[in-house]
């Protein structure tokens, strides 16, 4: 057996592994519950809640997560959603279908061959919804606004539901400064397009101004699950500028309107790439800043599909931008199976030196 499949067995059984393990850890839970009753779950245990929660939402009955098309009077959502761990999002409902099939084998779960996984929010023709066991997986369409609506409605439902400490994830692509494309960036720091770690809220006409502030750990454990030789490209960390537009606050010489000259763009690529700017997309802000703010753990995971010092123009063949889209995916799968599985006792859970903000 040569080297390469020896080491791919040994992975394959390590995996088998911690998969059996980890299902007679929940198995024997089980037995503690249908011995002790649910009261073995004392709500006291779960010591984890969500920082900054609007205080009217108690009085809401039933809530209406309008964009997702659910309810709490009709919907229990402790039942359907308690499990949840994860929560996914990314730009297309395509891509997170595809993800939440793809999650389904990568964490030992089987879907028979008759099942599909359901849209749960079909019916709102906003975004896309699905539950891989304990992984949620949404699109959030383009933009700041967009996800920031996707966003409220999330963080109630992982509150309705009483998820525990539930990670979320952006997985998506970009634009890289200097990267081969393909690259993908893990986000440290997200800013907008002045440059400011933060995303600006209105509020009754005065501009607020939210820290986009990232769990570095997390940034962290998920660049120590890369491997470029094996994976055949490369995992970067990077700060990543976060534009309310495609074109113009891109710096794109190829929108409708340029009010700059290409020296002027190259310019501008190079003075971000300076500040440690690796890529440029259009949500990082608000993912990161809602998140914070809720002081729920957060990663932006893009891969970069053009290098904007080559050009504007996304002009890599479809089926490459299919890998690519894989990339970040594959990556984040590596931290939910170890997470699920513990395989790895060095996973740090949250960690006490990652800023989050104060709870009231
Ligand atoms: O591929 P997604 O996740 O949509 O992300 C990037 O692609 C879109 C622009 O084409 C923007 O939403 C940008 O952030
Ligand atoms: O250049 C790019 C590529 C993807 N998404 C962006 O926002 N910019």
């Amino acid at each position: 057996m040569g080297e390469k499949c020896q080491k791919s067995v040994s992975k394959n059984v390590c995996d088998l592994k911690a998969m059996v393990n980890a299902q007679n850890r929940r198995i024997d839970e089980l037995i503690r519950y249908i011995k002790d009753g649910c009261s073995a779950v004392n709500p006291a245990d779960l010591n984890w809640t969500i920082c900054n929660l609007n205080p009217y939402i108690e009085c809401l009955n039933p809530d209406i997560l309008y964009h997702l098309t659910l309810d709490t009077k009709t919907t229990d959502f402790p039942k359907v959603f308690g499990d949840v761990r994860f929560v996914c999002l990314g730009g297309t409902g395509d891509r997170m279908n595809k993800f939440a099939n793809f999650i389904i084998g990568e964490i030992g779960l089987t879907l028979s061959m008759a099942v599909q996984l359901i849209d749960i929010s079909a019916g709102g023709h906003r975004y896309a919804l699905y539950k891989a066991g304990p992984v949620l997986c949404a699109s959030h369409g383009i933009g700041g606004p967009s996800i920031s609506i996707l966003l409220h409605e999330l963080i109630k439902l992982v509150y309705h539901a009483k998820c525990q400490d539930p990670v979320f994830f952006r997985l998506g692509t970009s634009g890289g400064i200097g990267l081969e494309p393909g690259t993908v960036v893990i986000t440290t720091q997200a800013l907008d397009s002045q440059l400011r770690p933060a995303y600006e809220v209105v509020v009754h006409t005065k501009p607020q101004l939210w820290p986009t502030t990232l769990n570095q750990t997390l940034a962290k454990e998920l660049s120590s699950l890369s491997d470029p030789c094996e994976d055949g490209y490369d995992t970067v960390l990077g700060k990543t500028l976060s534009a309310n537009d495609f074109y113009v606050e891109q710096s794109r010489l190829d929108g409708a309107f340029c009010m700059y000259t290409p020296q002027k763009k190259m310019c501008f690529l190079q003075q971000i790439s300076k500040m440690g700017v690796a890529n440029m997309e259009m949500e990082s802000t608000a993912f990161a800043a809602i998140l914070h703010q809720a002081g729920i753990r957060a990663a932006v995971v893009c891969v970069t599909i053009v290098n904007r010092n080559d050009g504007d123009q996304i002009d890599t063949p479809p089926d490459v931008l299919k890998q690519f889209d894989l990339r970040p995916q594959i990556l984040v799968a590596r931290y939910m199976r170890k997470v699920l599985f513990k395989c790895d006792e060095d996973i740090v859970e949250g960690c006490p030196c990652d800023p989050v903000p104060e709870c009231n």
